[in-house]
C-alpha cells in the first residue's frame, strides 16, 4: 500500500462513524450552493422585466427572498453540523491514537520522543478536522458550484464560456503544480512542531538538573531554534497556499476584464443581449468563490493526509496483547524465577546485554541481584514483566514459561517498582490504586502500614489526597520508594520487583525501607536489585551479576570468602560500581 493510499484509508477510517452527519452536511451544504446558482436566473429576470418597463411581480420578489434567506439558513445549518462532524472525527482519533500508544511495546516506545508523540495527539489531530469539512465537502460542493456556474454560461453564451475556460485551465495547471509543495511544507511543519514538542518535554523531564547546570539560557535557545524552524516551515506552507490564492484571485480578475471586454463588443454588435451578459457576469463572479474554494480545500486535504501520515507511523507499529484489567484470581502463593541460558540485546545492532544468564530465585523469601553498573541487573526486570523479548533461553516465572502466560496475568503477578520516578503526578491516593483500582480501604491501610507510610499520610495536610506533584517531587526518594512498594503490593504479587534507589537514602529512610523488605519477604517473592550492603546482608540468596552473566551466588557470608568481586563490592559497601 502506498504512503497516500494509507494516509487517505486512515482519513475514511476515522470519518466512518461519522457518515451520517456528514451525508446530511454535504447535503446542506449542496442545497445552498444550488440556491446560489439560482440567484443570478433571478437577476436575469428582474433586468428582463425592467427592460420590458414590466412591474415587479410579488411572488418573483417572494422567490428571491426566498430562495436568499433560505439558502443562507441551510448553508449555516450546514456548516455547523460538518462542524460538528469535525470535532467528533478529533475527539475519535485522539483516543484510537492514545489507545494505540499505551499499547505499544516498550521497545518501540523507546525510539520515539514522548514531546513528539505529545503533538501527535494534539496538534496533528486538529489538522484532521478540517478535510471533511472545508476540505472534501466544501470542495465538492465548489465544484458542483463550478460546473453549475459553468452549465449556465453555456446556456447565455458559449463564446465567452471558451474566453473564461481558457483563463481556468491555465490557472488549474498552475494551482496543480503548487499542491505537492503545499502538502510537503505541511508535513515538514507538522514534524517541526513535534520537534519543538520533543525538545520542551526533555527540559521538562530534567527541569532541575537544567537549573542547577545554569543551562536555562541554552535550553531557551534550543527550543526556541526548534519554534523557529516550525515557524518557517509554517511560512512556507502560507507562502505556497498564498501563491495559489493569488493564482486564483489573478484569474478572476482577468477573466473578468476579458469577458467584460468580449461580452460588451457582443452586446454593441446586437449578439448577447445585456441582460445575458449582466447574469453571464453574475456566474463569473460566483465562480470566484468555488475556485478559492477548491484551491483552499486542497490544502487542507494535503495538511490532513500530512498529519494522517504521521498518525499512521504510530498506528502502525506492533503493540503488545492487552495486559491490562485482569480479573481473574490470582493465587497469592509465592512464585520463584528460572533464568536459563538468557541471551539478550536492546536491538540487532547492539551488543549482547544478557550473554547468558542462568540463575534461579526459589519462592518466597529474598533474593539479590548485585553486580557493577551495566552488568544487566535491571533487564532481568525488563524481560521478567516481558517489556523485551528474549533471544535465546529461558525465562520462567512459577515454573511455567514466561511466554506461556497470558501478559495480563503474568503482569498481575509481579509487582514491579522501578528505581526512576515511581510516582506519578496526582493525589497520593491515585497512585496507591494504579495498580488495584478497586482495593478496600482496610487493605490500603495495611499496605500503608506494612510500608510504613501512615505517619506520612497524617503528615501531609490533605492525607490521601494530597497532591505529590509531578514525579512525586512532594516526597522524599525513600518515600517514593514505599509509594511505590505499597501501591505495588495492594495488587498482592506473588513476586515484586524492586529496584533499589542509588541514591543514598538518609538512615532513618534506609532502616524503614530494610525493614519493609525484610517483612514484605514474608509474604512473597522478593527479588531485588541491590545497591546497599545493609539489603544484602538479609538476603537469602545474592545472585552477583557481571558482564551479561552470573559469575556466583550464594550467601552473603559464602559470598565473602568465595568471590572477589563480591568480597570487593562488599568492603567498598557500594554494590554498584563502574564497570
Ligand atoms: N532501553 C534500552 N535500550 C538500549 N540499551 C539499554 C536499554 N536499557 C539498558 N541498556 C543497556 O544495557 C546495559 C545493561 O543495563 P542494565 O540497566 O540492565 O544494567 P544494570 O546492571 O541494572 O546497571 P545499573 O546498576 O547501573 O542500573 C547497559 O549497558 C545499558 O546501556
Amino acid at each position: 500500500m502506498s504512503e497516500a493510499s494509507g494516509s487517505w484509508r486512515t482519513l475514511f477510517g476515522y470519518v466512518r462513524p461519522y457518515r451520517g452527519l456528514l451525508a446530511l452536511g454535504g447535503a446542506l451544504t449542496l442545497i445552498s450552493s444550488l440556491t446560489g446558482l439560482a440567484m443570478p436566473l433571478l437577476a436575469k429576470t428582474v433586468v428582463d422585466a425592467f427592460g420590458a418597463q414590466r412591474p415587479l411581480t410579488g411572488p418573483l420578489l417572494a422567490l428571491t427572498v426566498t430562495v436568499l434567506v433560505g439558502g443562507a439558513l441551510v448553508g449555516a445549518l450546514g456548516r455547523y453540523v460538518l462542524e460538528r462532524m469535525g470535532e467528533g472525527i478529533v475527539y475519535s482519533a485522539r483516543v484510537r491514537l492514545v489507545d494505540r500508544m499505551l499499547r505499544l511495546r516498550v521497545s518501540e516506545v523507546d525510539r520515539l520522543r514522548p514531546g513528539d508523540l505529545l503533538a501527535r495527539v494534539t496538534s496533528d489531530t486538529t489538522l484532521l478536522r478540517v478535510v471533511f469539512t472545508s476540505g472534501l465537502v466544501e470542495s465538492i460542493s465548489a465544484a458542483f458550484m463550478l460546473a453549475g456556474a459553468l452549465v449556465m454560461m453555456a446556456v447565455l453564451d458559449g463564446f465567452l464560456l471558451l474566453v473564461t475556460l481558457a483563463v481556468l485551465v491555465l490557472v488549474g495547471g498552475l494551482v496543480g503544480l503548487l499542491m505537492p509543495r503545499i502538502k510537503n511544507a505541511s508535513e515538514q511543519a507538522q514534524a517541526s512542531v513535534g520537534e519543538m514538542g520533543a525538545v520542551l518535554d526533555r527540559v521538562l523531564q530534567a527541569f532541575r538538573t537544567v537549573k542547577s547546570s545554569g543551562a536555562e539560557g541554552r535550553e531557551i535557545t534550543a527550543v526556541a531554534a526548534a519554534a523557529r524552524r516550525a515557524r518557517d516551515r509554517g511560512v512556507a506552507v502560507a507562502w505556497w497556499t498564498s501563491l495559489a490564492g493569488t493564482a486564483s484571485w489573478g484569474a478572476a480578475q482577468l477573466t473578468f476584464v476579458a469577458v467584460l471586454g468580449v461580452g460588451g463588443a457582443r452586446v454593441a454588435s446586437g449578439a448577447l443581449t445585456v441582460s445575458s451578459l449582466v447574469a453571464f457576469l453574475l456566474y463569473l463572479f460566483y465562480l470566484v468563490a468555488p475556485i478559492a474554494q477548491l484551491i483552499q480545500g486542497a490544502t487542507h486535504v494535503q495538511g490532513g493526509l500530512a498529519a494522517a501520515a504521521r498518525i499512521r507511523q504510530i498506528e502502525s507499529l506492533p503493540g503488545e496483547e492487552p495486559a491490562d484489567g485482569f480479573s481473574g484470581r490470582v493465587d497469592a502463593a509465592p512464585a520463584g524465577v528460572t533464568f536459563e541460558g538468557v541471551v539478550f540485546r536492546y536491538g540487532d545492532d547492539r551488543p549482547a546485554v544478557h550473554r547468558d544468564v542462568s540463575f534461579t530465585a526459589p519462592a518466597g523469601g529474598m533474593t539479590a541481584l548485585v553486580g557493577p553498573s551495566g552488568a544487566g541487573k535491571s533487564t532481568v526486570f525488563a524481560l521478567l514483566e516481558r517489556f523485551y523479548e528474549r533471544q535465546a533461553g529461558r525465562i520462567a516465572v512459577d515454573g511455567r514459561d514466561i511466554g506461556h502466560w497470558p501478559l495480563a496475568e503474568l503482569r498481575a503477578a509481579i509487582g514491579y517498582v522501578e528505581q526512576d520516578a515511581p510516582v506519578l503526578d496526582g493525589t497520593l491516593r491515585e497512585n496507591l490504586l494504579l495498580a488495584a483500582p478497586h482495593a478496600r480501604e482496610a487493605d490500603l491501610r495495611r499496605a500503608l502500614r506494612l510500608t510504613r507510610l501512615e505517619d506520612l499520610v497524617t503528615r501531609l495536610p490533605a492525607g490521601l489526597d494530597s497532591m505529590v506533584g509531578h514525579r512525586g517531587v512532594m516526597l522524599s526518594g525513600g518515600e517514593r520508594q514505599r509509594v511505590a512498594i505499597a501501591r505495588a503490593l495492594l495488587r498482592r504479587p506473588r513476586l515484586l520487583l524492586l529496584d533499589e534507589a542509588t541514591s543514598q537514602l538518609d538512615a532513618v529512610n534506609e532502616l524503614l525501607l530494610r525493614e519493609v523488605i525484610a517483612e514484605v519477604a514474608a509474604e512473597t517473592t522478593v527479588l531485588v536489585i541491590a545497591h546497599r550492603l545493609s539489603t544484602v546482608a538479609g538476603a537469602d540468596l545474592i545472585v552477583v551479576m557481571e558482564d551479561g552473566r552470573v559469575r556466583a551466588t550464594g550467601t552473603h557470608a559464602g559470598l565473602l570468602h568465595g568471590d572477589a568481586l563480591y568480597r570487593e563490592l562488599a568492603t567498598t559497601q557500594l554494590l554498584t560500581r563502574p564497570a
